[in-house]
């Protein structure tokens, strides 16, 4: 018993790539079980890439074998069905900029070289059509949505469904099966990973999405005044309560450097996001200044992130830290 009792402390000293927790605490490896001097661990590959497994395969195989009395460890992978990760871009408060910075993060993450997809859950006024510049709707194949493509990206949105002033009156139940739909029931192939652009605010349509769907991790979109940042919390507290790891804060509209003279003026404050890392222990993913240049390629369908510039580096900065985090 000792010695499973060692094995299991040695393993829990690795760090679990998504959450930072010991791997029994993240639950990616049950309790060790000896026999004979072989340790077969089940380890759950969950929204890990395929480098990551392999880098903690190395890891536990140093561990476990470090161990008196355990002369081999085998390790099974779980079923390794194609996971698709999904990243849930999230604001506690509405017209912070969380569809901007979803679009955006999602063609960052495809000009890394993923092949990331976008998904608008923002029922109550879906942008990405506006923001990707794909106003059709979606085309349908056996019944299974085909996800459009622009800007090096795949993409569906509930805009691009339904009419979406009837959308405006739905409820929960809905909105899940909405988004079932866009996820479960729509052909998207190898698209990895998916950015989910929640619906604001922090009710219960928020806990069934992320419930039902399981993001790998959530990234919160806030500006930096206070009552943003109060309702940023609150989206920190939903992903925490549901043990979906938190990827990090941005701050969005952060500073606004004046077209015609340059100065840089704090409409909103400044700095507060990064405090509030700080205080709660989660990462800081970066700022997205606020910048007129921003908003108007945003309405005409062409996302920063796509082209170069000091927007573009702004968003190409957060999705560097994002694809980082997942490994
Ligand atoms: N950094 C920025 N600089 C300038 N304009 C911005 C910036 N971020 C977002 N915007 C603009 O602010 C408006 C609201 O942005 P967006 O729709 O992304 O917010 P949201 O948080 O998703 O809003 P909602 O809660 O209504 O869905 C848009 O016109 C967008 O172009």
């Amino acid at each position: 018993m000792t010695m499973e009792n060692d094995l299991a402390s040695a393993l829990d000293g690795i760090a679990d790539p998504l959450t930072g927790k010991g791997l029994l605490a993240a639950n990616r490896l049950p309790p060790p079980v000896i026999r004979d001097g072989v340790a077969t661990l089940v380890l759950a590959v969950d929204g890990l890439s395929g480098d990551a497994v392999s880098q903690l395969e190395t890891r536990i195989r140093e561990a476990g074998t470090g161990v008196v009395g355990v002369r081999d460890i085998r390790i099974v992978r779980t079923a390794e069905r194609r996971q698709r990760r999904l990243i849930a871009v999230a604001s506690g408060k509405g017209g912070v900029g969380k569809s901007t910075v979803a679009a955006n993060l999602a063609v960052g993450l495809a000009r890394l070289g993923m092949k990331a997809g976008l998904i608008d859950a923002d029922i109550h006024g879906p942008s990405v059509p506006t923001l990707l510049g794909t106003k059709e709707r979606a085309q349908a194949v056996d019944k299974k949505l085909i996800p459009m493509e622009a800007h090096g990206i795949r993409a569906l949105s509930v805009g691009m469904m339904i009419d979406t002033d009837r959308a405006i009156a739905w409820r929960g139940p809905m909105v899940a099966g909405a988004l079932n739909q866009l996820l479960a029931d729509a052909e998207w192939g190898d698209t990895d990973p998916i950015v989910l652009d929640m619906p604001p605010g922090t009710g219960d349509i928020q806990l069934t999405v992320v419930q039902k769907h399981r993001p790998v991790g959530a990234v919160i979109v806030s500006t930096p005044q206070d009552l943003a940042l109060i309702d940023a919390r609150r989206g920190i507290d939903l992903f925490r309560q549901t043990n979906v790891p938190i990827i990090g804060l941005i701050e969005n509209m952060s500073g606004y450097a004046c077209p015609s003279c340059g100065e840089v003026s704090h409409p909103f404050g400044s700095g507060g996001v990064e405090e509030t890392c700080a205080q709660l222990g989660v990462p800081f993913l970066g700022r997205v200044p606020l910048d007129i240049a921003i908003r108007t390629a945003s309405d005409a369908g062409t996302p920063p992130a796509a082209g170069e510039g000091p927007q573009a580096d702004a968003f190409m900065a957060i999705a560097r830290q994002v694809s980082a985090a997942l490994g």
